[in-house]
C-alpha cells in the first residue's frame, strides 16, 4: 500500500436550490425578506468515499451534473462538505475556474501578485516566478493594461500561467486542457505533461474518456452524486462506456 494524500469518507454536499422563478434581483430580495423563497434542498453529492495514493492519476468521469466539479472544489478547499470529511496531505495546485479570484480593475501585474496570494503563495515567491509567469502568458505588451481590457482567452493564460508557476504535489485539472486559442492549447498541455512527469497526484475531470485514460491509472464514476465505481482506469471506463451505450441504443 501507498502513501494515502487524499481521504474522502462519506462526504455529501447539500445545495438549496430556489423553486420559484424569480426575474430580477429586486424581485429576489423583496421575496427573500417577506420568506416567500420556497428553496429545496439537493444533494449535489452523497455517501462519497475513497482514498488517492501519491502519485495515483484519477480521472473522475459521468454525466453533466453528476457532482464532478463539486467534488474537485471540495477537495481543494473552495468549499466545505455538508457532511463527511476529506484530508488532503500535500501541496495542491487547483487549475479549476482559472483566475477565479481576478479583479478587472488591476492590472495583469497587480492581478499576479492577488491571484497568486489566494493560491497561497508568498509575495517573494511570487517576485522570484514573476518573469517566468509573464512569459509563459505571452501578455508582456499588456501586463500594465487593467484585465477588464483582456479577452477571455488572455484571462485564462495569465490564470494557467500563474496555477502552473508551482510544482504542485497535487495537480487538480478540471477541464482546462484547453485554454486560449490553438497554439497556447499546445503549450498548455506540454506544461501539464511536464508538470506529470515528476511525481504528481493527478484528479482530472473530463467528458474524453480517451483523455482519461491518457493521463490517469484510475477512474471514479459518479452519477447522480454518487460512487458508482472506483478502480482502474480501463475497467472503470468500459463500464461508463457501456452504460452509456445502453442507454443511447
Ligand atoms: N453553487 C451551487 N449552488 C447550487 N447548486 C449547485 C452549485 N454548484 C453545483 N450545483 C449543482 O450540483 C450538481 C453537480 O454539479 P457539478 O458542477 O459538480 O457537476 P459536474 O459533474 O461537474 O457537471 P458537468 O459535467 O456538467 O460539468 C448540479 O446539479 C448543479 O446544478
Amino acid at each position: 500500500m501507498g502513501e494515502t494524500v487524499i481521504k474522502a469518507e462519506n462526504v455529501g454536499m447539500e445545495f438549496n436550490l430556489s423553486q420559484e422563478k424569480v426575474d430580477n434581483l429586486k424581485e429576489y430580495v423583496i421575496k427573500f425578506l417577506k420568506r416567500q423563497l420556497m428553496f429545496q434542498p439537493f444533494w449535489a453529492l452523497k455517501n462519497v468515499s475513497f482514498e488517492v495514493e501519491k502519485g495515483d492519476r484519477v480521472g473522475l468521469v459521468g454525466l453533466n451534473g453528476a457532482g464532478k466539479s463539486t467534488l474537485l472544489k471540495l477537495i481543494s478547499g473552495v468549499m466545505k462538505p455538508t457532511e463527511g470529511s476529506i484530508d488532503v496531505n500535500g501541496r495542491i495546485s487547483p487549475l479549476l475556474e482559472l483566475g477565479a479570484g481576478f479583479d478587472p480593475d488591476y492590472t495583469g501585474r497587480e492581478n499576479i501578485f492577488l491571484n497568486g496570494a489566494l493560491l497561497g503563495h508568498p509575495k517573494s515567491f511570487l517576485e522570484s516566478k514573476f518573469d517566468e509567469i509573464v512569459e509563459f502568458s505571452e501578455l508582456e505588451e499588456f501586463i500594465d493594461v487593467p484585465l477588464k481590457n483582456y479577452s477571455s482567452g488572455m484571462r485564462a493564460r495569465l490564470g494557467f500561467s500563474i496555477a502552473t508557476s508551482v510544482h504542485p504535489e497535487i495537480l487538480i485539472l478540471d477541464e482546462v486542457l484547453s485554454v486560449g486559442d490553438a497554439k497556447f492549447k499546445e503549450k498548455s498541455q506540454q506544461k501539464i505533461k511536464a508538470l506529470l512527469d515528476g511525481k504528481v497526484t493527478l484528479l482530472f475531470v473530463s467528458h474524453s474518456i480517451g483523455d482519461v485514460k491518457n493521463l490517469c491509472n484510475k477512474a471514479v464514476w459518479l452519477q447522480k452524486g454518487r460512487v458508482i465505481t472506483y478502480g482502474p482506469v480501463d475497467e472503470v471506463c468500459e463500464k461508463y462506456d457501456n452504460w452509456i451505450h445502453e442507454k443511447t441504443v
